[in-house]
């Protein structure tokens, strides 16, 4: 049974005075997920932040697995979205495993320790990023791609039902770009979660995601199944660049003329 994990009516994002997304409505169930795509600083950060209820829409209603990001409890709220922001911070000293169990705090009493089954999610998360050998490195140690993973490997140890990822490819080689992308696609998402990503690939997009938001960063978007959203035409229009359509097989992509 799908249930609504995401649900966006009439939704304004504005920053200072700038509307980036004007009157947006959005519904994701559960299994589905989408990408966001659009030039740098066409709000798309912005957007993911606020389809996360860390800060306000200025008009209308956002409903995240029911709750209302504004009342809800932030803890409540963590157990059904889990966000991961597009600059990781460490400002205290941890080692990796210490850092990845973070991810289960929504879901343990104020006084709780961490138990025996806290422990192994956190080690089968790091195992799914490629980073078992890492669990007692120090964080300040990692490379930019190593910490990003960890960054994953907290937010698979959440156990979100719905999954804000802004930039999950920044600092990826192609290797481990794929593999994390795997990790959130259908066939392996047998947790049924609700994925929403932030791209700067449409190709990616268009083979990894059932759905795909053009932010064309003056408040106009478009949204709708990525076959049909992500075409050349569209494309140009968003990045303010023809770009041609190149087909490999059954996979489309696009270069920039
Ligand atoms: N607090 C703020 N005050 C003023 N302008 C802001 C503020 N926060 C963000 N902006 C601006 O809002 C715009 C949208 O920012 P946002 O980070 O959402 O863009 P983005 O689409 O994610 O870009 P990128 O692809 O570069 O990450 C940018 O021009 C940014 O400089």
């Amino acid at each position: 049974m799908s249930t609504l994990l995401l649900d966006a009516s009439r939704l304004d994002v504005s920053i200072a005075g700038h509307l980036f997304c004007h009157d947006l409505d959005l519904r994701l169930n559960s299994g589905e997920s989408l990408a966001i795509l659009g030039r740098n600083g066409a709000g798309k950060s912005t957007l993911l932040a606020t389809l996360a209820g860390l800060r306000p829409a200025s008009a209308g209603v956002l409903r995240i697995g029911g709750l209302d990001p504004a009342q809800a409890p932030p803890r409540a709220l963590a157990r059904i979205r889990g966000y991961l922001p597009q600059q990781q911070h460490d400002p205290f000293a941890s080692t990796v495993l210490e850092s990845v169990l973070v991810g289960r705090h929504p879901h343990l009493g104020r006084w709780e320790w961490e138990g025996e089954t806290d422990q192994r999610l956190a080690t089968t998360a790091l195992a799914a990023v490629g980073l078992a050998e890492f669990a007692q490195r120090e964080v300040h140690t990692l490379s930019g791609g190593e910490r990003q993973r960890l960054g994953i490997a907290m937010l698979l140890t959440q156990q979100p039902q719905l999954f804000l990822l802004d930039e999950p490819l920044a600092h990826l080689d192609l290797n481990h770009q794929i593999a994390v992308l795997d990790l959130f696609s259908t066939p392996d998402r047998d947790w049924g979660a609700t994925v929403v990503m932030v791209l700067h690939e449409p190709g990616l997009a268009l083979r990894y995601c059932s759905r795909t938001l053009l932010l064309f960063g003056d408040g106009q978007w478009l949204e709708g199944a990525s076959a049909e959203v992500i075409t050349a035409e569209n494309l140009s229009r968003l990045y303010g660049h023809p770009l041609r359509e190149l087909k490999d097989g059954q996979h489309r992509w696009f270069v920039p003329i």
